[in-house]
């Protein structure tokens, strides 16, 4: 309370309980607030002598702003917010301001328009110390580091060739997926599909990362664990960020510790694995999958003077890290969701089985191969609904702003961190028709996609900072898709309907399923 009104108040209390001078109280404070209000107004949009248009706020409270407002689900709090304060809405996170983003059209102005503007990204605590101090690719901010690591991932690691010539891998992967169903099916046991998804993806991004998979007993736990610690610890709020003088409730909570033991098993794990392949080149030994990973690409770029790329060894392990944790738990989730929907839309579960089925009869041959995913259109629909009611990441990762920008005619400062809420905008009932309905058909006569032009629908970002990982995650989410279907009959345990399956969400970066999915697969 500032001096001024306590000494006022002072001077107005009556010296017994009497409420007789009550009203004129009332009428003081209510001037002194409008005339507080009046003079902040005026600091905040007159800074420099010129008038600024910020966008709508909630109300906030001292010292922590907004925060308080995010709830355990921030996406969902956030629509809700962004219902009553409309699709640009400066919150307060501490003393970070935060423009939340939440329709196609900010989305697309924001991405169009000022794509440069904001393409940096927000100095997060946790993420300097798991990351390198913000050597990975997606964290780095909008410099020369991160254009030459984007142009490594784009050009070389994932690009349409590359993503090509993981082919058999991804189907050996997914064969043996099938096969474990198979068998719990064929022994009328449940399939705990979240799990097997969990187990598909590691092991796939295990093989395309690190060229071999960690299983039980080789380390292939602990490694598990520290990934689910990662990508826990990089999702959550850290109030430090935001409020610096509550920094320490992370050493308090245990939190820092945590950062630290995760932050160095990965560092032992990945200079292992470092030193491993370093010897195995010099002994002019293979890998097992033909130097065509990641790590081995990664590191002919750390050891060849003669590319004009150049990058230290902490850089080298971010980019392992990051691809790995940016690519596992996204793509599971994804999965996910996809058969969580099906499950739960019989009528939508039947008609994509008969378009593989179908297709796969034509062709004549007993296994679903690449080629045939590029006629089912159905199933590419189920993806797309299932993408726009459940962007894996439903907030997307946030940039900042690296100078002043005006977006719809609001004034956005430097600094400002930049979140987009891809779910509300997947959600939002001025551009989809029923949102809350599971409906693929939306998509079969629509050019609409998913690849970052199509501001509806962007579960991977857009834009430079979009993610280069796009291609590799859809045709694998396909091939499983279009196995699980084409071999099995799906029904959920115990004779539930579809509309009793809990769909209750966990997570906050990588929103996934609170609950195991648990289904059973009647193998054809
Ligand atoms: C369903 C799967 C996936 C989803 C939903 C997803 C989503 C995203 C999103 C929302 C972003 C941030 C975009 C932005 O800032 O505007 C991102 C960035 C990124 N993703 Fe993905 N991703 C997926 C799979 C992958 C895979 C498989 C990889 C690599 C193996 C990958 C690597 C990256 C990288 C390196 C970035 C950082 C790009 C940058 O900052 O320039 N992602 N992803």
């Amino acid at each position: 309370m500032s001096s001024f009104l306590r000494s006022m108040m002072e001077n107005l209390a009556p010296p017994s309980n009497s409420i007789a001078a009550f009203p004129l109280l009332l009428s003081f404070l209510v001037l002194f607030s409008v005339i507080c209000l009046l003079k902040k107004r005026v600091l905040i949009n007159n800074p420099r002598g010129t008038m600024k248009n910020l966008p709508p706020s909630p109300p906030k409270l001292p010292l922590i702003g907004n925060l308080h407002q995010l709830g355990l689900l921030a996406h969902r709090s956030l629509q809700s917010l962004s219902r009553k304060h409309g699709p640009l809405m400066l919150l307060q996170f501490g003393s970070v301001p935060v423009l939340v983003v939440s329709s196609a059209d900010a989305a697309k102005e924001i991405i169009k328009v000022h794509d440069l503007a904001v393409s940096n990204r927000p100095k997060l605590r946790t993420i300097k110390r798991l990351l390198y101090d913000y050597k990975d690719v997606s964290m780095a901010p909008y410099g020369e580091l991160w254009r030459q690591m984007k142009s490594i991932y784009v050009v070389q690691l994932l690009s349409n060739k590359r993503v090509q010539s993981f082919r058999n891998l991804r189907e050996e992967e997914t064969a043996l997926m099938v096969q474990k169903i198979r068998e719990l099916g064929s022994a009328l046991l449940p399939v705990n599909l979240t799990d097997m998804f969990m187990d598909l993806t590691n092991g796939v991004l295990c093989r395309v990362v690190l060229g071999k998979k960690y299983e039980e007993g080789e380390g292939g736990d602990e490694f598990k664990t520290l990934l689910r610690d990662f990508n826990t610890l990089t999702g959550s709020v850290d109030i430090g960020n935001f409020v610096p003088c509550l920094g320490w409730v992370n050493w308090v909570t245990g939190v820092d510790a945590k950062i630290d033991r995760v932050a160095k098993g990965f560092d032992e794990f990945l200079e292992g694995l470092v030193e491993e392949r370093l010897k195995l080149d010099t002994d002019g030994g293979d890998d097992g999958e033909g130097n065509n990973n990641f790590l081995d690409m990664l590191l002919q770029i750390y050891k060849d003077n003669s590319t004009g790329i150049s990058f230290d060894r902490d850089c080298l392990k971010a980019q392992i890290m990051t691809a790995f944790a940016g690519g596992t738990d996204t793509t599971y989730t994804f999965l996910e969701w996809e058969m969580s929907e099906l499950l739960r839309n019989p009528r939508v579960m039947r008609k994509v089985q008969d378009e593989v089925r179908e297709i796969l009869s034509f062709t004549g041959k007993p296994e679903i191969v690449e080629e045939d995913l590029e006629k089912m259109k159905y199933l590419k629909a189920v993806i797309k609904e299932a993408f726009r009611l459940h962007p894996p990441i439903p907030l997307l990762v946030p940039h900042e702003a690296r100078e002043d920008i005006r977006v719809m005619g609001y004034d956005i400062a430097a600094g400002t961190m930049v979140t987009t809420n891809a779910w509300a905008i997947g959600r939002d009932p001025s551009t989809w028709d029923e949102p809350e309905e599971f409906r693929p058909e939306r998509f079969l006569n629509s050019p609409i996609d998913f690849r970052g032009h199509d501001f509806q629908l962007i579960p991977f970002g857009a834009g430079r900072r979009g993610c280069p990982g796009i291609s590799f995650a859809t045709v694998l989410g396909e091939l499983v898709l279009a196995n699980l279907l084409q071999k099995f009959n799906w029904s959920l345990p115990g004779g539930a309907k579809g509309e009793d399956l809990d769909m209750t969400e966990c997570g906050s970066g990588i929103v996934h399923r609170k609950f195991p999915l648990i289904a059973v697969a009647t193998p054809r």
